[in-house]
């Protein structure tokens, strides 16, 4: 694991993310969320604190199931070759698209909302302030900006950061989009070992204590691959280094999103 200021900062949003011509594609016809868990059923997991937060179960595993046979028709791209100088190496076939409105579906449609600006937090409920703390600002929603993994054996997402960026973020009531920014990564995980996906886990990273510190860094977190579980993680100047680790077997599909807080 490279200690603190041995890495150089390479992320994952800039050149990685750009929609490529290739990648410039007709908004799918996604199939409905269902079925899925009640919110009674849901809650939110701290992992690590402020960094790192799961919701085991988000959806379910006939959803996450149907869900893949439907993405498996789409037009992934598969990495185009090396990556530009300070670009992290992500090895994988991805889609990507501006989709507002599934964006707002997987907010609205399903718990996530509820949990984000309302669920308790490890059991215990959290004041106005702590939550636009631990979210870093008024959520609005989820970046319209949605990418499909799929990584298939021997394939991988190197060690990076994820920027934060600026969005317009569609507004239902104002005219205007509301000008915003991302604060976290939202990952949702579609396969698992028990869909016969090995290796992909989620590595991330913690910063030691300080630069001079004499003691060891940190363990690396390993979060294994479960199906339909949703992982947020901080994002931009707070991000920790992380990494899609390479699938030994099977494939991994991933849906990426952000949430977006107002600017
Ligand atoms: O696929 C993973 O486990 C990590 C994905 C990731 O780091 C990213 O989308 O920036
Ligand atoms: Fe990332």
């Amino acid at each position: 694991m490279p200690a603190k200021g041995q890495h150089k900062k390479k992320t994952a949003s800039a050149a990685t993310d750009i929609n490529t011509q290739a990648e410039v594609s007709a908004r799918p016809n996604w199939p409905p969320f269902a079925p899925l868990l009640p919110e009674a059923d849901l809650s939110l997991h701290t992992l690590h604190k402020d960094q790192i937060v799961t919701i085991a179960n988000f959806w379910t595993s006939t959803l996450c199931k149907n869900f893949v046979a439907f993405l498996a028709s789409l037009p992934l791209v598969t990495t185009p070759g090396k990556p530009k100088k300070g670009d992290a190496v992500r090895v994988n076939d991805r889609f990507q698209i501006e989709d507002a409105a599934f964006a707002e579906r997987l907010w609205s449609g399903t718990c996530l909302k509820t949990l984000v600006l309302h669920g308790e937090v490890d059991g215990a409920d959290l004041d106005t302030d702590s939550r636009r703390q631990l979210w870093g600002g008024e959520v609005l929603g989820l970046n319209p900006n949605i990418r499909i993994y799929r990584y298939n054996k021997g394939q991988f997402f190197d060690q990076h950061y994820d920027d934060s960026n600026n969005v317009s973020f569609p507004s239902a009531i104002a005219s205007a989009p509301i000008p915003a920014k991302t604060t976290w990564t939202l990952l949702l995980y579609l396969t698992s070992p028990a869909t016969g996906c090995k290796g992909g886990e989620t590595v991330f990273y913690p910063d030691s204590p300080s630069k001079k510190s004499k003691e060891p860094p940190p363990e690396p977190i390993t979060v294994g691959l479960e199906t339909g579980m949703a992982l947020l993680h901080r994002h931009g100047r707070e991000c920790m280094l992380h990494e899609g680790r390479e699938v030994l077997e099977g494939e991994k599909w991933v849906i990426r999103s952000d949430l977006c807080v107002r600017r």
